[in-house]
């Protein structure tokens, strides 16, 4: 019997855990279980209690502690110490049906996307066949204000394209909190955002201010803020960016879905590229009609 999941992540602060808190009370409202695993061991308050709980296993506080580790160092001990404790998962969703959705809500750490290897072989392990066998689909949220610095809208998309190649599982890529650019972007230029456009960097509202400074630092005046700016936005910075935007278009990987947590029909066009990559719903029994809509036919 298979199972089915969502593996929802994405850098600190894009909204994985208010996703995961709309998608569950969608799912609610819908007559649909879901199952939420915590697997942040930093995130302290929760919209929906969480079903399973890596806080349960190990807390970063104690291991920040006793290993003298700072939150990073201390997260990715916490990862390698579940690593070690599988049993942990594998107790607790052996049981699940297909009727379930299991939600993986995963902490904001970058370099658990990028260079680490514990996310795949924690992938390999959940969806392994004969094992727990969850059919999973990686969700990767980035914030939809990184648009507005061209730069760090590239720098993020490359982190989604490196979580997509290093798991290797079904991969949706969203912008997420789109509420808070509504009417600051214009349409064509968002379609731009969605599907990434290297040309984006060539009419970048940033450059007027380059030309300006007419930059290529001296790296012996390097130190002052100003000249940090300066080294951020010089020449050298533009091929950094162009080279990356490149990468991203050759390997044609990226696209994003768009989502606003305060909008319940964005919620729900999400979780439907959810189901599709998944295939959850040609798993589905027929339902049984409720009584009351019986009756009142
Ligand atoms: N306006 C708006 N704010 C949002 C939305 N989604 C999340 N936020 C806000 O963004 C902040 C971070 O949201 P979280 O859901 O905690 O983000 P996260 O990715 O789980 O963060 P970490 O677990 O710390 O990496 C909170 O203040 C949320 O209220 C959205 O769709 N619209
Ligand atoms: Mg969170």
């Amino acid at each position: 019997m298979s199972k089915y999941g969502v593996m929802v992540m994405g850098p600190a602060g894009a909204g994985k855990s208010t996703f995961c808190a709309s998608l569950i009370t969608h799912l609610q409202l819908n007559r649909r279980s879901a199952f939420y695993v915590n697997l942040d061991p930093a995130a302290e308050t929760f919209e929906h209690t969480p079903d399973l709980d890596i806080k349960d296993l190990i807390s970063l506080e104690d291991v920040m502690e006793e290993m003298q580790l700072g939150p990073n160092g201390g997260l990715i001990y916490c990862f390698e110490f579940l690593m070690e404790n599988l049993d942990f998962l594998t107790e607790a969703l052996d049981s699940l049906t297909e009727e379930y959705l299991i939600i993986f809500d995963m902490p904001g750490q970058i370099e658990l996307y990028t260079h680490i290897p514990i996310l795949p072989t924690l992938v390999r392990f959940l969806t392994q066949p004969g094992a727990l066998d969850i059919r999973l689909c990686a969700a990767y949220l980035l914030e939809s204000t990184f648009v507005v610095d061209r730069a760090k809208y590239f720098a993020g998309t490359l982190s989604a394209m490196s979580a997509m190649i290093l798991l290797e599982v079904p991969h949706i890529n969203i912008l997420s909190k789109m509420d808070l650019v509504k009417g600051q972007v214009r349409k064509k230029d968002m379609k731009r955002f969605i599907t990434p456009d290297t040309s984006l960097l060539d009419d970048d509202p940033a450059d007027i201010g380059r030309k300006k400074a007419d930059v290529d630092v001296d790296m012996d005046t390097y130190g002052s803020t100003q000249d940090k700016n300066a080294l951020m936005s010089g020449a050298t910075f533009k091929r950094l960016n162009t080279a990356v935007a490149g990468l991203i278009e050759s390997f044609s990987m990226v696209s994003y879905l768009k989502l606003d947590c305060t909008d319940e029909d964005s919620v729900q066009s999400i979780l439907s590229y959810i189901d599709d990559c998944i295939q959850y719903h040609e798993a589905q029994e027929p339902r049984e009609l409720v009584e009351d809509a019986v009756e009142d036919e």
